[in-house]
């Protein structure tokens, strides 16, 4: 834990120590506590350093420690934060690594602070469903003004260290030996006035308009953030550092976290904060783990198809600097490709400039351009982006067969092909694999790994470590038409379309959604994806088009029911904004600005006089239920048949692919949340009302986990059974 020692010249370094991050548990704070009373005892000793052991100052609080009863979780922080700063004797904190949180607040008690120039601070708190509730919200506002302390505080931003500096957050940046500079420092400043270096007496600076800034600052946070609290009350507590003195901002403080913890959202956030970090620790039913299987190494890649994946899927190799062999398949588009490459390269570079990195060219891996198949013999890994038709896909995978060496693993990214028949064609199907990218691929965090029939636990080892490398949170899934997200997704949409058969608007049914907290509401997203992408995929599977028998019922394919709705708009070259109008109508084909059409009110009205359909008031509730629950139930049934191994995969799949709110944990946790009986119930009355709805219907395991007393999430893979894992 803490570890105390003195050094010459009387400055006395206090190390934290508690792997993995320096996280401060209780055992941690009580030992910083002893330590520093010792120091400050201690006449020897005039002044006190504080750092991390291996390079990281501290993460914060220890999250693990957030479902103990706050009286079990030793002494608070806060105090911990007075007494540094309330001491005559000088404290410099010397940050490596990280500063976040609780650690930036430990170094913000501080009198001064030295960073590396490579260490990272900010206060996410507000990520985890809560507020920097050990003064942060107090001291950060008095160091560095009400407008940046709001920024930090209510986004969660890791700030590196050159900005910090900039913003005054720090008071030198060192390239090297932090903590002996910070023990020079603490040298140099023995013995003089520390009045202006302890935050909690400074004043705030206010500018004039601060009220304005603030009311700003809320609807910002109520738009980014709908539906969450804590941002909210980020604001208030900053607020609270503009209008009272500091000790009574600080009771404003503990008031506002205390309410936020009596809400659901901290404990959601948290669970899905870890289950982040837990889904990287796969296993599969064979008993082969992230623990045994090691991964392959991976130096260099190639990536097929430069289209809106392909660019960013290089990119994201080109920023983990991997080499990249880039292919296409005539001139025209392998010029078009490589410029939109080298933009989307060019960005990241001035990205890396604008943070102080002074080598950002050089900070990318090289990437080269080709239409010539035998450039790709080397390369130990291939992903494939080309477009999504299997005849294609199997063609690439036949050629690559022959041209890369026996040793590269083969990718795929389509959103939902069958891996195991792209798979089948190749002389390696045990090392092809799905990689499925989400757009744009260069800044989603998500990706998909889909394992086919074949595929081998070495060969997943590999691309989960290649998504780690990526910068990415790698989700292992089993192969099934559309895998996991899409799957889940598909029905959603589906639903929300049925809904404006029923009666309500495209908007209505977006803000609802959008207002419960998800990033874009179902039309919104469709017509930023394309609603041509669908019909193709429709059309080929002959849904719809010159595929579908004649004489099917415009409303019903098989027993389902079926909206032809998205299909007509696509046949009157409604493809969404990229055409300029869809769902809604746009400034200009490309525009982003969705307006209501009054084009598509009349549509409806024709298109529901003609099908009889009869309009209906449609609430909020409802179409928060049926769109979500839906969803909901089909991640039931992806459980039931082992295509996910657990309810956090499916969360951290909607979390970070979907715009899912994450204050809610994600779809399977929002379901604990809401209660499952509940969400059986609901289930059960709208299939009643729509038994052509197939997908309404409750899955077993959802009845299942009700019959058997409704236990917590964690628990209930232990209820799945002997099923036939698809992992
Ligand atoms: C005592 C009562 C207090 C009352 C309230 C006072 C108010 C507060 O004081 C509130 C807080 O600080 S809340 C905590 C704020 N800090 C954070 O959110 C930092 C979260 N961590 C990160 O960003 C990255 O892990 C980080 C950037 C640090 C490292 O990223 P990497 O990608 O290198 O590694 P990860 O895989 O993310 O993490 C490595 C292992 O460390 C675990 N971990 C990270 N942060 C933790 C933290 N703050 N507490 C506990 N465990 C933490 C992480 O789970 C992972 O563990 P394993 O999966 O087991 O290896
Ligand atoms: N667009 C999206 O949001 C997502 C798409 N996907 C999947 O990624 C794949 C690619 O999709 P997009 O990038 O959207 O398509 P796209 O149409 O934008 O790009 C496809 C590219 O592949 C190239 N190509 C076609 N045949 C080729 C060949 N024989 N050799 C080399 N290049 C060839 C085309 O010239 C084109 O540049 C599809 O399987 C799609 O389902 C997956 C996740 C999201």
């Amino acid at each position: 834990m803490a570890t105390f020692r003195h050094i010459c010249d009387s400055v006395a370094v206090i190390t934290l120590s508690n792997p993995p991050v320096n996280a401060l548990s209780s055992a941690l704070i009580q030992a910083l506590q002893k330590a520093l009373g010792e120091a400050i005892r201690d006449s020897a000793v005039e002044a006190i350093v504080i750092c991390g052991d291996k390079g990281k100052f501290c993460a914060g609080a220890d999250i693990r420690e957030f479902n103990k009863p706050s009286q079990k979780r030793g002494p608070h922080l806060l105090l911990l934060t007075d007494l540094i700063e309330s001491n005559k004797k000088p404290v410099v904190a010397a940050i490596e690594g990280v500063a976040l949180g609780g650690g930036l607040e430990l170094a913000l008690g501080c009198h001064y602070r030295v960073a590396h120039v490579q260490a990272r601070v900010g206060l996410p708190e507000v990520l985890l469903g809560i507020l920097p509730a050990a003064s942060g919200t107090q001291r950060l506002p008095r160091l560095i003004g009400i407008a940046a302390a709001l920024t930090l505080i209510t986004t969660g931003k890791y700030v590196p260290a050159r900005e910090a500096l900039k913003l005054g957050i720090v008071d030198k940046v060192v390239g090297e030996n932090t903590v002996d500079e910070a023990i020079r420092l603490a040298k140099k400043v023995i013995g003089q006035p520390l009045g202006s270096r302890q935050l909690s007496t400074l004043p705030v600076q206010c500018p004039p308009n601060v009220e304005a800034l603030l009311a700003e600052a809320m609807v910002k946070v109520k738009k980014q953030f709908r539906g969450a609290q804590s941002p909210q009350a980020c604001i208030e507590a900053v607020r609270a550092a503009v209008h009272l003195p500091y000790t009574e901002g600080i009771k404003k403080e503990q008031e506002l976290y205390q309410f936020l913890n009596a809400t659901h959202e901290p404990r959601a956030q948290q669970y899905a904060f870890f289950a982040e970090r837990e889904v990287a620790k796969w296993t599969l039913p064979s008993g082969a783990s992230w623990k045994t299987v090691s991964p392959q190494p991976i130096h260099t890649a190639a990536v097929i198809g430069l289209g809106t994946m392909g660019r960013g899927i290089v990119t994201s190799l080109a920023k983990a600097k991997i080499p990249v062999v880039a292919l296409e398949q005539d001139k025209r588009q392998l010029d078009i490709g490589s410029k939109a490459v080298m933009s989307l390269l060019d960005r990241e570079i001035l990205k890396m400039e604008q943070l102080g990195h002074t080598e950002a060219t050089n900070s990318l891996g090289p990437v080269r351009f080709t239409l010539d198949y035998d450039e790709l013999k080397d390369v130990d890994i291939v992903i494939e982006a080309v477009f999504e038709n299997m005849a294609l896909k199997k063609d690439i995978f036949r050629r690559l067969s022959v041209v890369c060496k026996p040793e590269a693993f083969l990718c795929t990214n389509t959103s939902g092909l069958n891996i195991d028949e792209i798979a089948s064609v190749t002389n390696r199907p045990q090392m092809v694999i799905g990689t499925h990218f989400f757009s744009p691929a260069h800044i989603m965090k998500l990706l998909e790994v889909v394992r086919g029939c074949y595929t081998s636990s070495t060969t997943i080892s590999t691309a989960m470590r290649l998504a780690k490398m990526l910068g990415k949170i790698g989700v292992l899934v089993g192969n099934c038409p559309s895998f996991v997200g899409n799957r889940l997704m598909r029905l959603y949409v589906e639903q929300a379309v049925f809904l404006v058969e029923e009666g309500s608007k495209p908007e209505e049914i977006d803000l609802a959604l959008e207002d419960f907290g998800l990033a874009m509401g179902p039309f919104r997203m469709m017509d930023l994806a394309g609603l041509d992408i669908g019909w193709k995929a429709r059309t080929e599977i002959g849904l719809t088009g010159p595929k579908l028998p004649i004489g099917t019922p415009a409303r019903q394919r098989g027993s389902k029911r079926y909206s032809p709705l998205p299909d007509i708009l696509c046949e009157q070259g409604r493809f969404g904004q990229k055409s300029g109008q869809g769902w809604y109508k746009y400034e200009k084909s490309g525009g982003r600005n969705a307006m209501p059409d009054p084009w598509l009110y009349n549509f409806l009205s024709e298109y529901r006089c003609i099908h009889n359909l009869k309009t209906r008031n449609i609430t909020q509730e409802e179409v928060i239920e049926r769109c979500l629950y839906i969803l909901i139930n089909q991640g039931f049934k992806v459980l039931e048949e082992g295509i996910a191994s657990d309810p956090k995969d499916i969360d951290v799949i909607y979390n970070n692919g979907y715009g899912w709110p994450k204050h809610t944990g994600g779809p399977m946790y929002y379901a604990s949340l809401v209660g499952l009986p509940v969400v059986l119930t609901k289930l059960e009355k709208y299939y009643e009302d729509n038994p052509d709805i197939l997908d309404l219907k409750p899955s077993n395991f959802l009845k299942k986990l009700v019959a058997s007393g409704t236990p917590p999430l964690k628990e209930w893979r232990s209820h799945l059974g002997s099923q036939s894992s698809k992992l």
